[in-house]
C-alpha cells in the first residue's frame, strides 16, 4: 500500500481524523527523518512503512483519547526526534506544544522539521527534564504531558509530573510491563501529586504490535523537593 494510503487507513481504524495537508506534513517528516537519520543518530526505523506503522501510528493512538480545545498545552518530555509530540501537534494543530530533549542535536532536526512542515505553535527546549520540572516557566504549565520511551514508570514521573497542570494528565506510553510499573511506581505517583485514571490496551493497525497507554491525573501539586537533580532520579527511583 503506498505510504499516504497506509497512514490514512491507519487513522481512519484508530478513529484519527486526518486531512490531506496533515497527511502531506507527515510525508514531509518522514523524509527528513530518513535523510538526518544518515547524519545522525534519530531513529532504528529505516524503512518507509515501519516509520509510519511504529512511529507515526504508534504516536496517534494517543490522539483519541486526547481533550483538546483551542487553549490546550502540551509538553512531549524527551521527545528524541518528535516522539509522540509531533504526530500528536500535527493531528491536532490548535494544540501549543513543547518538545524538549536533552540533546541538542535532536532540537536542531526538529526545528528544521517544524520549518518544513510549516507547523506553529511549537517551542523547542533544550533542556533535561529535571532542570525544566523547576524553571517556573514550565513548571506546572501545562494540560498535558507525554512521553515514549524515556525511562521506567517511577523515574518518568519524577520528569514529568512537575510540568502538568493540577488537574492534568500525564500521558505514557508504555510496553508490555506497564502494569509492574505502575506497582512498583505507587509510591513515587502518591509523592508527585499523580493517580492512575486509565491504562488502554492498543494495537497497531496492520501489525501485532501493542502497547499501553497510562493516563495518571495530577491530583495535587507536586512538592518542590521534586523533580531532584540530574542523576539522582535514575540512581535512586523514587518508592
Ligand atoms: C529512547 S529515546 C525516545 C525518544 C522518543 N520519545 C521516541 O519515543 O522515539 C529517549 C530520549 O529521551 C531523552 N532523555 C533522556 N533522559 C532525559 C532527561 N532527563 N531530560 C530530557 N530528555 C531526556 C534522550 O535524549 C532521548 O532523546
Amino acid at each position: 500500500m503506498e505510504n499516504k494510503m497506509l497512514l490514512q487507513s491507519c487513522c481512519e481504524q484508530m478513529h484519527v481524523q486526518l486531512s490531506e495537508q496533515m497527511a502531506e506534513q507527515f510525508m514531509t517528516y518522514m523524509s527528513l527523518l530518513l535523510e538526518w537519520n544518515e547524519k545522525m543518530n534519530l531513529t532504528a526505523i529505516t524503512e518507509e512503512r515501519e516509520v509510519i506503522l511504529k512511529h507515526f501510528a504508534d504516536c496517534l493512538s494517543l490522539v483519541p483519547y486526547l481533550k483538546i480545545t483551542e487553549s490546550t498545552k502540551i509538553i512531549d518530555v524527551g521527545t528524541g526526534a518528535g516522539f509522540p509530540g509531533l504526530p500528536v501537534k500535527i493531528a491536532c494543530p490548535s494544540v501549543s506544544m513543547t518538545l524538549l530533549d536533552s540533546l541538542q542535536k535532536r532540537i536542531g532536526f526538529l526545528e528544521e522539521a517544524i520549518q518544513s512542515m510549516g507547523l506553529r505553535e511549537v517551542a523547542c527546549v533544550h533542556s533535561r527534564a529535571e532542570d525544566g520540572g523547576q524553571n517556573p516557566l514550565y513548571r506546572e504549565q501545562f494540560d498535558y504531558c507525554v512521553s515514549r520511551a524515556v525511562a521506567n514508570l517511577a523515574v518518568l514521573a519524577e520528569y514529568c509530573l512537575p510540568f502538568v497542570k493540577v488537574g492534568g494528565t500525564l500521558a505514557a506510553l508504555k510496553g508490555p510491563d506497564a502494569l509492574d510499573e505502575i506497582k512498583e511506581a505507587k509510591g513515587a505517583l502518591e509523592k508527585l501529586g499523580g493517580k492512575v485514571t486509565e491504562v488502554i490496551d492498543v494495537t497497531i493497525p496492520f501489525t501485532v504490535l501493542s502497547h499501553k497507554l497510562i493516563f495518571i491525573e495530577k491530583v495535587a501539586p507536586t512538592p518542590t523537593a521534586y523533580p531532584r537533580k540530574a542523576g539522582k532520579i535514575s540512581k535512586n527511583p523514587l518508592k
